[in-house]
């Protein structure tokens, strides 16, 4: 990873994120929070500058590039299984990207946030011999500073959402066991791929808030109001984070899960591996996935507002939810384009139908 990487091209669609200082979040500063309150409602997407997780972050890369080394026997010793578990090894091609099966190019290593702070007791699963040697030193400390990073931004919708304080914090405990995992992400050059594979197939993220870092291009969202999916740009030292499902269902809608996807990274970036890293941080495992309309005036007037406040009461608990999501996109369990189905969050159909359409 110390290849000097091309520059993200000039000539590609792009979408801008608002810049979201987090030292200034942690001071409370109006204004700052008036922003982050803007990206989490429009697009759900922000940039976060200020953050201090760069040397974790780099330590975690080379901890996935050692163990994306192993051999493939040994990383299948780890791997993630069939039955709607996330934690654990991802081989490229376990999942599928569409409706109508395509495979996924990406392998992983998830490393469940349980584990990791109970470390060296396993409460989910044990992991690769270049996961444990790392575990004290990288591993858990970037998933204790990511989890304090997204309760800060947690407090902070918990707010402007009109909870009584601590609502969504007691929904995101690291006393009880949750989905929280953090992700290391390798994807293949394009030259041992056609160029046209999606990496990652179009999705909302399954649990709360996700911390990612890039270096290389490749992300993409479909923003509310367009029909084309625009690349965001990776800026050094600029982490981007999003809403996903739980806490969008917790809003009554107000925060927004927006839909996006991984390909292959634009121009001369795509001949290069691309690595990814991120941070979910899902709620308790037995939280309901419900709006918390009792909890807030402002929840209850937006799901009355919903065309379809039905969808708010999802009837399922945060495990569940994301049970469903994993196993209907692992390939093994693909019967036909309703597995896919079944693997959907809160993308809305007609935009998720246009976006597969439209690639
Ligand atoms: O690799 C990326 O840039 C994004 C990964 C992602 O969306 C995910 O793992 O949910
Ligand atoms: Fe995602």
């Amino acid at each position: 990873m110390a290849v000097a990487l091309p520059p993200f091209p000039e000539d590609v669609p792009t979408h801008p994120l608002l810049v979201v200082d987090y030292e200034l979040i942690k001071k409370g500063d109006q204004q700052e929070m008036d922003k982050l309150w803007e990206a989490a409602t429009k697009l759900g997407f922000w940039y976060l500058r200020n953050h201090g997780v760069d040397e974790e972050a780099d330590s975690m890369f080379e901890m996935g590039a050692e163990t994306m080394r192993l051999p493939m026997e040994e990383k299948m010793k780890f791997e993630q299984g069939d039955d709607g578990v996330s934690f654990g090894y991802k081989a490229a091609g376990a999942n599928a990207v569409d409706e109508s099966g395509q495979l996924d190019t990406v392998e992983f290593i998830n490393i469940s946030k349980d584990d990791a702070l109970a470390y060296p007791t396993a409460v989910h699963r044990t992991y690769p011999s270049t996961v444990n040697a790392r575990m004290p030193n990288t591993v858990t400390p970037f998933i204790r500073k990511s989890v304090d990073i997204n309760n800060t931004l947690m407090a902070a919708f918990n707010d402007k959402l009109g909870f009584p304080k601590g609502t969504l914090a007691k929904l995101h405990l690291d006393t009880v066991n949750s989905c929280s995992e953090s992700r290391c992400i390798k994807n293949p050059p394009a030259r041992e791929m056609a160029s046209d594979r999606q990496a990652i197939g179009a999705h909302t993220d399954f649990g709360s808030l996700s911390f990612l870092h890039n270096r290389l291009g490749g992300l993409q969202v479909y923003p509310p109001g367009t029909e084309q999916w625009y690349y965001i740009k990776p800026i050094p030292g600029h982490a981007i984070c999003n809403v996903g499902d739980a806490l969008s269902l917790f809003s009554g809608g107000i925060l927004r899960s927006n839909l996006h996807r991984v390909v292959t990274p634009p121009r001369e970036q795509a001949t290069h591996e691309r690595w990814s890293l991120v941070f979910f941080s899902r709620p308790n495992n037995s939280a309901e996935l419900r709006a918390l309309a009792d909890l807030s005036p402002v929840v209850a007037a937006a799901v009355r507002a919903a065309p379809d406040p039905a969808k708010f009461e999802t009837g399922q608990t945060a495990r569940a939810w994301f049970a469903r999501r994993i196993k209907n996109q692992r390939i093994k369990n693909r019967t036909g384009p309703e597995t896919w189905r079944a693997s959907r969050g809160t993308e809305h159909s007609e935009q998720q139908a246009a976006a597969v359409s439209a690639y």
